[in-house]
């Protein structure tokens, strides 16, 4: 495993707020991580700190081994940045402000000119392409931001937001680019939008209030639901006690909850007492009984559920 980003102990405090309070991780190449919190969990500053726009109190962080603080022209060239908000130099169009990038970067002449072509290429900026940046749409603005962090191909993406403030067919652009560009980088992206993990994330890291709070696939983070597994379904309301009898008294369940009541019926949820229950089960139980079933479905949980469970622990129903 080759580790591209890796950060250690970091901290960061503004005046009576520890906005970051001791976060490490480490990003291998070919992973593409999903940094997620609630507004104000500490994202930004830890990519600020993990990219060296920002020092922290205490801790380090390096890209591909190239200590971000110690060496930061170096680290810089092999890392592409796409900050929360629109890019600097709004004055200029996209096409001036992308060749003073790749001047910045280090590239001359015939190089400029292939190396802008293919990042405006990626990030679909022709039609806007000698417009003034400070008059396109946040669409568009948000494509100039990630065609000036892939200009140089550089190992190791971060991204604040990519996808914020695009319509969803350029979200889907983008997430599509992400996913191509991951097999031979390390790439870090914060969002609030949970179908983006699943999209496109191999690992999601969720922090709260400065901290670490869950760390594994967007699978792992389902599991944690207290009914994921759990088996939903809808009986006619007069077989329904009947139903929850039979239900109780199988070994496999652990508790039968009522989660509604539409027109004549009631929907049910059978809570596994082992995460191996099967749907299978559930409806064998109910076919001894000869009780009609009319529709059963194993939960998978919502990451958006997670999410609340994780970050709101007293507002959710927290056993993980
Ligand atoms: N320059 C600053 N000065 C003072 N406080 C700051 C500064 N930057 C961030 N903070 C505070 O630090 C905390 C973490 O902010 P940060 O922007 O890192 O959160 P975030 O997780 O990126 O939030 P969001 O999802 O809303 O973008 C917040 O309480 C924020 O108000």
């Amino acid at each position: 495993m080759t580790v591209l980003i890796e950060a250690v102990g970091l901290h960061k405090r503004f005046a009576d707020i520890k906005a970051v309070d001791g976060i490490s991780l480490k990003v291998p190449k070919g992973e593409v991580l999903g940094f997620l919190g609630p507004n104000g969990a500490g994202k930004s500053t830890t990519m600020k700190m993990i990219t060296g726009f920002l020092e922290p109190d205490a801790g380090k962080a390096a890209i591909c081994g190239i200590d971000v603080f110690e060496e930061p022209k170096k680290a810089k060239m092999l890392f592409g940045y796409v900050p929360e908000g629109a890019p600097s130099y709004g004055e200029m169009t996209p096409r001036t402000f992308l060749s003073f990038i790749a001047e910045i970067r280090g590239f001359r002449g015939a190089e400029i000119t292939s190396r802008v072509a293919r990042s405006v290429d990626r990030a679909g900026l022709e039609p806007v392409l000698d417009q003034v940046i400070d008059t396109l749409s946040k669409g568009y603005k948000r494509r100039v931001g990630l065609a000036q962090a892939i200009l140089h191909d550089p190992p190791v993406l971060i991204m604040d937001e990519p996808t914020d403030g695009l319509d969803p067919n350029q979200k889907h652009h983008v997430r599509q680019l992400i996913s191509e560009m991951a097999a031979d980088k390390a790439i870090i992206i914060s969002t609030h939008i949970l179908e983006e993990v699943e999209a496109v994330c191999s690992r999601a890291v969720v922090i709260n209030k400065g901290i670490i709070v869950a760390d594994g696939t967007a699978d792992d983070l389902l599991q944690r639901m207290h009914y994921h597994g759990a088996v939903s379904l809808k009986v006619v309301a007069d077989r329904a006690d009947a139903a929850i009898r039979a239900l109780s008294g199988a070994p496999v369940v652990e508790r039968v909850e009522t989660i509604g009541k539409p027109n004549g019926h009631l929907l049910l949820r059978a809570i596994p007492r082992q995460k191996t229950m099967t749907a299978a089960e559930i409806a064998a139980v109910l076919r001894a009984q000869n009780i009609p079933v009319d529709e059963l479905y194993v939960e998978r949980g919502r990451l958006d559920d997670v999410f609340r469970q994780i970050t709101m622990p007293e507002e959710g129903d927290r056993d993980a």
